[in-house]
């Protein structure tokens, strides 16, 4: 029992689902305290989070005419209503509305049917207006009141075909959330909102959390510790004559071998020279993801422009006579130093988020532990006016660095081993590496749908991986290679190279045609792809490349690896660590994927799994 509640446990209730004027029947399952929030489940099973204001007695409600819920301009405007949402519940809710959408459909074979073009169509009831209706939300007077039945709701009408429209019509169908052409999301909501609702929104922001990963909060103390350890494994054992594992561990130089203060400051300048390029107003401005708030943030994607202007001055600083092979000597040092301002920098992060609001957070970085916060990343996009943090530091100063010092190893190596050129396996490694970070440069903006981006928020684990893990370990190849040559034969590096070419074309073409259906559904181009429509207003690829497995660009990403460790040879396993640790992040990220697709869509995500059965590798796995 909850004593003094309005609502009690078992109670059947109507919950709004944040961000649309829809209700659903739920169960309440308990009332937390602290975030005065009521843990509600619907009939699917979802369990989410509300606030009492959206809550209401099944006696208010009452059932609509069909005819009425159709009808096009009644959809338009309940797609247009204000996304006031509970911020804490609303992927949740999303989930059981896309669970809700599938439950009538599931049965029915529509695999072998076109997935794309189907409706989802609505059996809403109205609520009356009751007193205790408009006492408790006196702002939705003007809006669409809809219960919709639990199990009957958004049924996939197959015979009513959606011609094929333009993006703007097809996403004010579906999409339940703010649209930006909606106005400014600001203004309309304080319009709407009363003072007790920000409270109960502080709230909801500051408690709500998804499921712990990496281990949760002990976790997040041991990986604090073993990232850094290991990178210092790697950078010592490296540098080592026999980097075999019979040299384990290998031996700990003094204490103020680690510390340059020049090596720093080269770090300091590189990182600036890098803003600079960022800021400059040249690249277009792409628009990043819808947030929870509906709004979407502006990115400066000159990515392109920074390498070629990199390139130009590394050029030009190699032919004054700078000795980039400083960097292979001072390996240590440099890292030492990244990692300095990788600390400092989650620790600014961490402080910094304590300062923004609720629904900036990102909801796998918002325990409530310092320590997992601080490490998963607390803020999603933390930003210093137009200057993106996460965004700068994933593209730009990692990235771009991984390039000057595989450039620095060949160096080094034609140093080392008095050559005119750098060895066939460098220039492979140089030159499959540069690809790979010339075209993330290149198609920047598809940075902008990835996980990191839209759900992970920015910490030690990102700060830490973009400015020390990247940088310092992506490039162990190529530091290896320097006093371990390792001869290719013709087909060997035949062989190589089409491998690689082949990982690449899978990359690039899964993540482009992913990026190109997100950010425009009804894309002609994309017109002979099937989907499933989620209740969330975005659909599921099942075809095209997206239907041959879940993740087609690991799977590209992976056989690249592997191009990546093969010049190296077989005398150690270190040239190979990148493909064993890349193996490991990606069944990870799949697996951390998967719980947060099946949370966004419920059971359509689970009719996509079943029509795509394998993760990452066709028929294997
Ligand atoms: N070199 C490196 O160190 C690393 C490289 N990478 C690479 O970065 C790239 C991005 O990877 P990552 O961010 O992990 O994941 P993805 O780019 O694969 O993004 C996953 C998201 O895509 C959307 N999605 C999933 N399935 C479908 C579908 N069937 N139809 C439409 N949308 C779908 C979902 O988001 P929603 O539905 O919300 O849009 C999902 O959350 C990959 O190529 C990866 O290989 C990643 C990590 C490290
Ligand atoms: C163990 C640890 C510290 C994990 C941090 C993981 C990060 C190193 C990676 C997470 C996702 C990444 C991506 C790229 C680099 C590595 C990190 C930051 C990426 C920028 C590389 C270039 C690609 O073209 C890409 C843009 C697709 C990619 C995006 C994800």
């Amino acid at each position: 029992m909850m004593p003094s509640l309005k609502y009690q446990k078992g109670e059947t209730v109507m919950g709004r689902w944040p961000g649309s004027s829809l209700y659903y029947e739920v169960k309440v399952l308990g009332f937390d305290l602290k975030s005065q929030l009521y843990t509600v489940i619907y009939k699917d099973g979802t369990e989410l989070e509300l606030r009492e204001q959206d809550l209401k007695s099944t006696s208010g409600f009452q059932a609509r005419s069909r005819s009425r819920s159709r009808s096009p301009g009644r959809r338009r405007s309940r797609s247009r209503s204000p996304g006031r949402t509970t911020r804490r519940s609303s992927s949740r809710t999303a989930a059981a509305v896309a669970a809700a959408a599938i439950t009538d459909n599931a049965a029915s074979s529509r695999r072998e049917t076109r997935l794309r073009d189907v409706e989802v169509t609505l059996s809403p009831l109205q609520p009356t207006k009751t007193p205790e209706n408009n006492g408790n939300n006196r702002h939705e007077k003007n809006e669409d009141k809809l219960k919709v039945e639990n199990n009957t709701a958004n049924k996939i009408n197959e015979s009513e075909k959606k011609v094929e429209a333009e993006p703007e019509k097809i996403q004010g169908r579906y999409n339940l959330r703010r649209r930006k052409d909606d106005g400014d999301a600001k203004s309309d909501e304080a319009k709407v909102e009363h003072p007790e609702e920000k409270e109960a929104k502080k709230a909801a922001g500051a408690t709500f959390a998804t499921p712990l990963d990496f281990g949760g909060k002990i976790g997040a103390y041991f990986w604090l510790l073993f990232l850094p350890a290991w990178v210092l494994f790697l950078v010592l054992h490296v540098n080592q004559e026999d980097p075999s594992l019979a040299t384990f561990p290998p031996p700990l130089p003094p204490l103020d071998v680690f510390w340059d203060a020049q090596a720093l400051s080269f770090i300091i300048l590189w990182i600036l020279f890098q803003a600079l390029l960022y800021v400059t107003p040249v690249g277009k401005l792409s628009e990043g993801m819808p947030l929870r708030s509906g709004e979407r943030l502006k990115y400066r994607t000159n990515g392109f422009f920074a390498i070629v202007v990199s390139a130009v001055a590394v050029a030009a600083a190699v032919h004054y006579g700078v000795d980039l092979t400083y960097i292979y000597s001072h390996f240590l040092q440099l890292a030492t130093g990244s990692f300095l301002i990788s600390f400092v920098l989650s620790i600014f992060l961490y402080v910094y988020s304590r300062y923004a609001a609720p629904e900036q957070l990102a909801l796998g970085g918002n325990s409530g532990n310092v320590v997992y916060d601080f490490f998963k990343g607390h803020e999603l996009n933390p930003r210093i006016k137009n200057f993106d943090l996460k965004f700068f530091c994933e593209m730009r100063p990692g990235l771009i660095g991984w390039c000057l010092i595989n450039f620095a190893m060949a160096l080094a190596e034609m140093k080392k081993q008095g050559l005119d050129a750098p060895s066939n396996s460098m220039i492979l490694v140089n030159l499959f590496q540069l690809l790979y970070v010339v075209d993330g440069l290149w198609n920047e903006e598809a940075i902008l749908t990835t996980m990191d981006l839209m759900h992970d928020g920015f910490g030690f684990m990102l700060a830490f991986g973009d400015l020390v893990w990247v940088p310092f370990t992506y490039t162990m190849q190529a530091y290896y290679l320097v006093s371990h040559p390792s001869p290719l034969s013709v087909p060997a590096l035949t062989a190589i190279v089409i491998l690689k070419l082949v990982g690449f074309y899978i990359f690039r073409k899964s993540n482009s045609e992913k990026n190109a259906f997100r950010r425009n559904p009804s894309d002609p181009k994309l017109s002979y792809l099937k989907t499933i429509p989620t209740a969330t207003g975005k659909s599921l690829l099942v075809s095209g490349w997206w239907g041959m497995v879940r993740h087609p660009n690991y799977l590209g990403d992976l056989l690249m690896a592997l191009a990546w460790s093969l010049p190296c040879g077989f005398s150690h396993l270190l040239p190979w660590y990148y493909m064993i640790y890349f193996i490991i992040l990606l069944v990870h990220r799949d697996s951390r994927d998967m719980v947060e697709c099946r949370r966004k869509y419920g059971l359509a995500w689970d009719e996509y799994c079943r029509t795509v059965r394998y993760r990452i590798i066709p028929h294997v796995y």
